[in-house]
C-alpha cells in the first residue's frame, strides 16, 4: 500500500462529501498518510440532476474539473504563486494529487415514487500505478485518466419532500430543510440521515460508493 496519497475531493466543499472521501480512502489505504482537500468544480449539469446519466455526468465533470484545478494550482504554487483557494487540505495545497473524486447526488421517479441516490467518479493521476514525472503537472491526458465509477443504493424520498422538488422545482436539500427544519439537508446527515433515524448518514451513504469506485479503477 502507498505511504502517502494526495486526494482532491472534487467538486465540492461539502463536509459530508469530504468526510466520505476521507473515510473511503482511509479504508482503502490504511497505512497511507492521507491529505484530502476540497477543490470545488462545476458539475456541468442541473443543480438537481435527474436520472443516472445526468448524475453520473455531473460526478465525472466534477472529478475532471477538480483534477484540472489541482494540477493548475500545483503548477502555480511551484512558480511561487501559492494556492489560496484550497481548503481543508493543510499541506496538500501545493501537491499534484494522486486521485481526484467527484460526487453528485441525483433523483429519479419510478411508479410515482421519487428515489435519491448519488454517483461517484474517482480518477487516478499520480502515485503508484498513476502518472509520473513531468506529465503529472501537465493538463494533458486528464480526459483519459483511469476512472472508477460507482453508485450508492437508493432510498425513497418522503412524499412531502418530493412534492416540493417536483411542484416547486426545489433542490432536494432545500426541500428537506423546508419540511423538517433541521437545516441539515446539505449537511453531514442529509435526508438519508432523517429517514434512517441517523443509522445511515450522507457521509456513510457516500463513503461505501467511493470505495467501490476506487475498487473499479482499471
Ligand atoms: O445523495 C444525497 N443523499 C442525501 O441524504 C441527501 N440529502 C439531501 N440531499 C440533496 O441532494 C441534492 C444533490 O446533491 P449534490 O451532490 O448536488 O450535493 P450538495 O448540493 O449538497 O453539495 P455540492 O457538492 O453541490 O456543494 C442536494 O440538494 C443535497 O442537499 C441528498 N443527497
Amino acid at each position: 500500500m502507498k505511504e502517502c496519497t494526495h486526494v482532491r475531493a472534487a467538486g465540492s466543499a461539502s463536509a459530508a462529501k469530504l468526510d466520505a472521501v476521507r473515510a473511503a480512502f482511509a479504508a482503502a489505504f490504511p497505512r497511507a498518510a492521507l491529505r484530502v482537500a476540497a477543490r470545488p468544480a462545476a458539475s456541468g449539469v442541473r443543480a438537481q440532476p435527474f436520472g443516472d446519466a445526468e448524475t453520473r455526468r455531473g460526478a465525472v465533470n466534477r472529478a475532471r474539473g477538480a483534477l484540472r484545478e489541482a494540477v493548475l494550482a500545483a503548477a502555480a504554487a511551484a512558480d511561487g504563486g501559492g494556492d489560496p483557494e484550497t481548503t481543508g487540505g493543510g499541506g496538500a495545497a501545493a501537491a499534484v494529487p494522486h486521485y481526484a473524486v467527484g460526487l453528485e447526488g441525483g433523483l429519479h421517479v419510478e411508479d410515482g415514487v421519487m428515489y435519491c441516490f448519488a454517483w461517484m467518479a474517482v480518477l487516478r493521476w499520480g502515485g503508484e500505478g498513476g502518472r509520473g514525472g513531468a506529465q503529472l503537472g501537465s493538463l494533458q491526458g486528464i480526459e483519459d485518466a483511469p476512472m472508477g465509477l460507482s453508485r450508492t443504493g437508493s432510498f425513497a424520498v418522503p412524499p412531502r419532500v418530493s412534492a416540493r422538488v417536483l411542484n416547486d422545482g426545489e433542490e432536494l436539500g432545500h426541500a428537506c430543510d423546508a419540511v423538517y427544519g433541521t437545516g441539515d439537508g446539505k449537511g453531514r446527515g442529509g435526508l438519508v440521515g432523517i429517514v434512517t433515524h441517523g443509522a445511515i448518514t450522507r457521509t456513510s451513504f457516500y463513503s461505501h460508493a467511493v470505495q467501490l469506485a476506487l475498487a473499479g479503477l482499471p
